[in-house]
């Protein structure tokens, strides 16, 4: 991990920079998939597959017995923990739940908005190198709240072809039967376009990697839309001197570990505190089964010495993490202040990881700067909003007058003729 002390405001702009990958051959990789599964669909997934998984499918879609298996493969204990995290997400993710409410305009004119549930929805599980089993849990429970008709879960199989189990029992646990073995570019491609088993949805939820992430950004041209940009994650943290190092630390190497295009960022103002997080780092890391991929990780992410929590905050607000942790003392003064953060922890005992996996917030959320013009996944992300108005006779003779009028200066006669009949 990379150590500045006190940095220009000029050199800002380079210390917000993330790892990223070269977009143009990104995009040529993501295009020759598409072009590949609409000529050939369900062929050429299962040659993608072969490619990038390293794994021959006969059957993409997942079997009821192997859903229904996945109970016995998990232990009593995880399945506990599942459905606890569950009602935790459910509680949260229902409380946001709009109850339409009629707004009398004028006399006579009254309007409202009712939400719709998105008919079509695919969700993408990451698995690549980790089974990201709560995204389940995440995507799917506000789905299903909100009253998604079809529901199309793909994730990447495992090198037996089989995808985890915990993945399958949360899908189960959450309701959700249609489950295909696929990842990567394939399976968006898939849910854009469509092939012979999988059906092409309205729109694609989920988080994943540079390949996915990319992908997501070109299902857009098939008038398909996202929830967002959920690329690899990240997390800022600023630290005060009653900060604990080793807590700082384990949330630090918590989103290093994801993958080797992570990135964490450690602001303080105490030099001590600073010290003593970098020996933290170097000590928990070695503890940890993915030190390879979190020290990768940590080659391209930073600490920073600061001279206030002030300038921490405006540095973050640049930054636009994904996560945010706040460790410092008099956090309460500082949440308004904060402008751009996908989801926020606040105090020394708000692990990030209680948000990933079960204290009823949303883990999918926009990183790469993103969170600066992106909300992360909610309720919402699964509806449409629809406005609805009535007008009485009464009503339009009120606000007729002035829709005739803006329709005439607009040279829109045809708009104001529908008005000047009703006052007739
Ligand atoms: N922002 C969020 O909300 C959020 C939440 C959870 C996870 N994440 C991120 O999701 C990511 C998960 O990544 P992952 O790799 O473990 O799983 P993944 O499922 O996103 O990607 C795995 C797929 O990548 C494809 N792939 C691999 N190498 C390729 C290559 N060379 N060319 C083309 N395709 C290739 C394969 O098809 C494979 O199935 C991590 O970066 C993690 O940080 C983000
Ligand atoms: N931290 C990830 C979002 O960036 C979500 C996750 C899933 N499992 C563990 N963590
Ligand atoms: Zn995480």
């Amino acid at each position: 991990m990379k150590t500045i002390k006190y940095p220009a405001k000029s050199d800002w702009q380079d210390l917000i920079l993330r790892p990223e990958r070269e977009k143009e051959s990104l995009l040529d990789t993501v295009k020759s998939v598409f072009n590949d599964i609409k000529i050939s669909g369900d062929s050429a997934l299962k040659l993608y597959t072969e490619k990038f998984d390293n794994v021959n499918l006969t059957q993409l879609k997942v079997s009821k017995e192997e859903i229904d298996d996945s109970t016995n493969k998990i232990s009593m204990a995880l399945q506990e923990a599942i459905v606890r995290a569950k009602n935790n997400i459910e509680k949260f993710h229902s409380s946001q739940k709009e109850h339409p409410k009629l707004i009398d305009i004028e006399p006579g004119v009254i309007c409202w908005r009712e939400s719709r549930p998105i008919e079509k929805v695919g969700l993408y599980i990451p698995g690549g190198t980790a089974p990201l089993f709560s995204t389940v849990l995440m995507l799917g429970i506000p789905a299903k709240l909100a009253g998604c008709k079809e529901i199309i879960l793909c994730t990447p199989p495992d090198s037996e072809g089989d995808i985890h189990p915990a993945i399958l029992f949360a899908a189960k646990t959450v309701g959700i039967t249609e489950i295909y073995k696929v990842g990567g570019i394939q399976a968006i491609a898939a849910l854009s376009l469509g092939t012979e088993s999988i059906p092409a949805v309205y729109k694609i939820f989920g988080p994943g990697n540079q390949y996915v992430t990319a992908a997501k950004k070109y299902a857009q041209e098939f008038n398909i839309s996202i929830d967002l940009p959920a690329g690899p994650s990240e997390v800022l943290i600023i630290a005060d001197e009653q900060a604990n190092p080793s807590f700082v630390a384990a949330d630090l190497l918590s989103q290093a570990e994801h993958g080797t295009d992570s990135q964490v960022i450690f602001l303080t103002t105490d030099e001590a505190i600073l010290e003593k997080t970098l020996k933290e780092i170097e000590n928990q890391l070695k503890q940890l089964p993915r030190k390879e991929i979190a020290a990768k990780a940590l080659d391209h992410s930073t600490a920073i010495l600061f001279n206030s929590i002030d300038e921490c905050i405006q540095f973050s607000n640049q930054y636009a993490p994904e996560h945010l942790i706040l460790a410092i003392k008099d956090f309460v003064n500082y949440v308004n202040k904060i402008e751009n953060a996908g989801s926020v922890f606040l105090g020394n005992y708000s692990c990030e990881s209680a948000g990933d996996y079960a204290s009823g917030t949303n883990h999918t959320l926009p990183t790469n700067g993103y969170a600066r013009n992106y909300s992360g996944v909610s309720l919402d992300s699964f509806v449409k909003k629809i406005t609805f108005q009535e007008l009485t006779q009464e009503g339009i003779q009120n606000l007729g007058p002035t829709i005739e009028l803006m329709a005439e200066a607009e040279e829109l006669l045809g708009h104001k003729n529908a008005v000047s009949l009703r006052l007739k």
